[in-house]
């Protein structure tokens, strides 16, 4: 019989990396404070100390939104799990070259980096010279902050905005030509956009589609009983769950 096991998304991925079903999670390294190498041009914020969490949080903020909604219409679920057998058989191993070919989980990944960017602002910006923009005047040193949600939130951009559809991205759908690095025009600005864009999205995103496809290869993700999903969102450094999802999970051995 499939046994249940009640327990917090951050629990699932040391489990799951301990039965070495993921691919790279290294927590490990969530103490590691060295500066990372920072470009100057242009550039506010100066030789800061990146902690890796920082890094890490905005991967793991990610995989919980997902695996909210994927908890909670079990549709998507399942429609994703048929995706990735077919890529790689029911025994099969996810590996990076699969999720490339996988168009559903894509799509599953850019509707939550959309409905729910990790983070509402981009790193603070300032004009290097006195600057014209949007019809502001910005003094040169002056500090612009940029409110990325407004972009996903806006229903002249998107139809529906707050509801969670993969298939927007999808032939026929609204975001099907959405560029989610903003170089033919800003629709989402999950990584930001010009030449400060985030350096490892493509890493990132990577990340984000190797593991979700192994926790749903491997288990199915059912609500927790007397705990259903929350979409409440606080901020932290990211924005996350408020109440942080409980699930559980069903081996699909
Ligand atoms: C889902 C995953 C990620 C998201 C949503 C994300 C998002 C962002 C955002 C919004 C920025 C600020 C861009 C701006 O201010 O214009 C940024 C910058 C940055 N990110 Fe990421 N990021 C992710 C993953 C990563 C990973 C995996 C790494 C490194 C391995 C990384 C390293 C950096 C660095 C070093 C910067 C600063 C770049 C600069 O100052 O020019 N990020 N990221």
């Amino acid at each position: 019989m499939a046994s249940t096991r009640d327990v917090t998304p951050s629990f699932h991925i040391r489990r799951l990396q301990s039965r070495r079903a993921l691919y790279f999670t290294p927590l490990s390294l969530l103490h590691w404070n060295h500066p990372l190498p920072s470009r100057i041009e242009g550039k506010l914020l100066e030789k800061q100390q990146w902690p890796v969490w920082v890094i890490l949080q905005d991967i793991a903020t990610t995989l919980e939104w997902a695996l909210l909604h994927l908890v909670t219409d079990q549709n998507i679920q399942e429609k994703l799990y048929e995706e990735v057998v077919g890529a790689v058989g029911k025994n099969g191993v996810v590996e990076e070259d699969d999720v490339t070919k996988m168009p559903y989980l894509e799509a599953i990944v850019k509707e939550t980096l959309r409905r729910h960017p990790p983070r509402h602002f981009l790193l603070s910006h300032a004009a290097v010279k006195d600057t014209e923009l949007g019809g502001y005047d910005i003094p040169a040193g002056g500090y612009v902050e940029f409110y990325t949600a407004w972009v996903t939130e806006n229903p002249e951009i998107w139809s529906d905005p707050s509801e969670f559809r993969p298939e927007r991205f999808l032939p026929g759908g609204d975001g099907v030509n959405a560029d989610w690095t903003g170089t033919r025009g800003v629709t989402m600005l999950p990584f930001g956009a010009g030449r400060r864009i985030c350096p490892a999205w493509s890493l990132g995103i990577l990340h984000i589609n190797l593991m979700l496809a192994r926790m749903i290869h491997s288990f199915k993700w059912i609500s927790a009983p007397d705990s259903p999903p929350d979409p409440t969102e606080t901020y932290a450094f990211t924005v996350v769950m408020k109440n942080s999802l409980k699930a559980q999970i069903i081996s699909r051995d």
